[in-house]
């Protein structure tokens, strides 16, 4: 179980490029100061991921949601507030709580010249694993995933959808308790998104081993068909949560996007941004 509270994340942004060439001589020189913009990325945002279900990160473009997911992942410090992992206090590079926790960023980086099985089993070693049950993980994943033709070819050139799965693999090498992923299915196209979305719903069943997965998108199909608690994020808060049912009766709409746009937009000022 992920529990968050009250997480807040600002970065200082520095300001557009000045166009007056004057101004880039008398600020390389240190007589003007350069534009500077708070830009409060996550604003207090608290909700509880539970175990053997996916909750969903609903939100428009720069709502919060990667910034959210990477501090929970570790992967960046909060200014404040509180994620709580199984019980134990996320601190960014330690791996007491990454041991249990898989990751899918947008990034999906992989090592172009290793093949998909290295790049997994590059990642099960990390992880502590032996050279036995990486393996024995490596078939298991690929038999779930169907990426077995993909194991011994190298990633470079792979498409959007094989490198998907063997960022996820990747990801799932260590079997962790909870998966964080965000936007897996950017990029890929109906087959690829509704074997994932087979996939994430046997992975939160108890023959899956009952997970607590945390899913971010802004695409509203696909959190109707595989979220089981849905938040909504605006402006770098949360600003309703519940079932796709409980947000459409909240909202008065029967459509979930007019749900999503009614309560993600209404009567909200998304300029989370101050000058300093
Ligand atoms: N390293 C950074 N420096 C400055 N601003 C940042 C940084 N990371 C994120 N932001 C800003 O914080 C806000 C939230 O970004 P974030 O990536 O969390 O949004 P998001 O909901 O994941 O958006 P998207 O759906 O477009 O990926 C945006 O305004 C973004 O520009």
């Amino acid at each position: 179980m992920i529990v968050v509270e009250d997480l807040n994340k600002h970065f200082i942004r520095q300001g557009a490029q000045a166009t007056a060439d004057w101004r880039q001589v008398l600020r390389s020189l240190g007589l003007m100061k350069k534009q500077q913009e708070l830009v409060k990325a996550v604003n207090g945002v608290s909700f509880r991921a539970e175990d053997g279900a996916i909750t969903g990160l609903l939100g428009a473009n720069g709502a919060g949601k990667t910034t959210t997911l990477r501090m929970i992942a570790a992967l960046l410090p909060s200014d404040s507030g509180n994620i709580l992992v199984d019980g134990a206090a996320v601190t960014p590079g330690s791996y007491a709580t990454q041991s249990q926790m898989g990751v899918l960023s947008d990034a999906r980086g992989l090592y172009p010249r290793l093949t998909a099985r290295e790049n997994i089993r590059y990642y099960g070693r990390l992880h502590g694993l032996s050279a036995e049950q990486t393996e024995q993980r490596i078939e298991q994943l690929a038999q779930w995933l169907e990426m077995q033709p993909l194991l011994d070819r190298r990633t470079e050139g792979f498409s959007q959808g094989e490198r998907m799965k063997t960022a996820l693999a990747r990801a799932l090498v260590h079997d962790p308790k909870n998966i964080i992923l965000d936007e897996p299915t950017n990029g890929l196209d109906v087959v690829a998104t509704r074997a994932l979305r087979e996939f994430l719903l046997f992975l939160k069943s108890p023959q899956g081993g009952g997970k607590c997965i945390i899913v971010s998108t802004h695409i509203m199909q696909e959190v109707e068909r595989l979220c089981d608690h849905v938040v909504i994020v605006a402006g770098g808060r949360n600003v309703a949560e519940g079932t796709v049912t409980q947000l459409k009766q909240l909202s008065g709409h029967q459509d979930f996007e007019d749900a999503f746009v009614s309560l993600a937009f209404a009567g909200q000022s998304h300029q989370h941004k101050e000058a300093v």
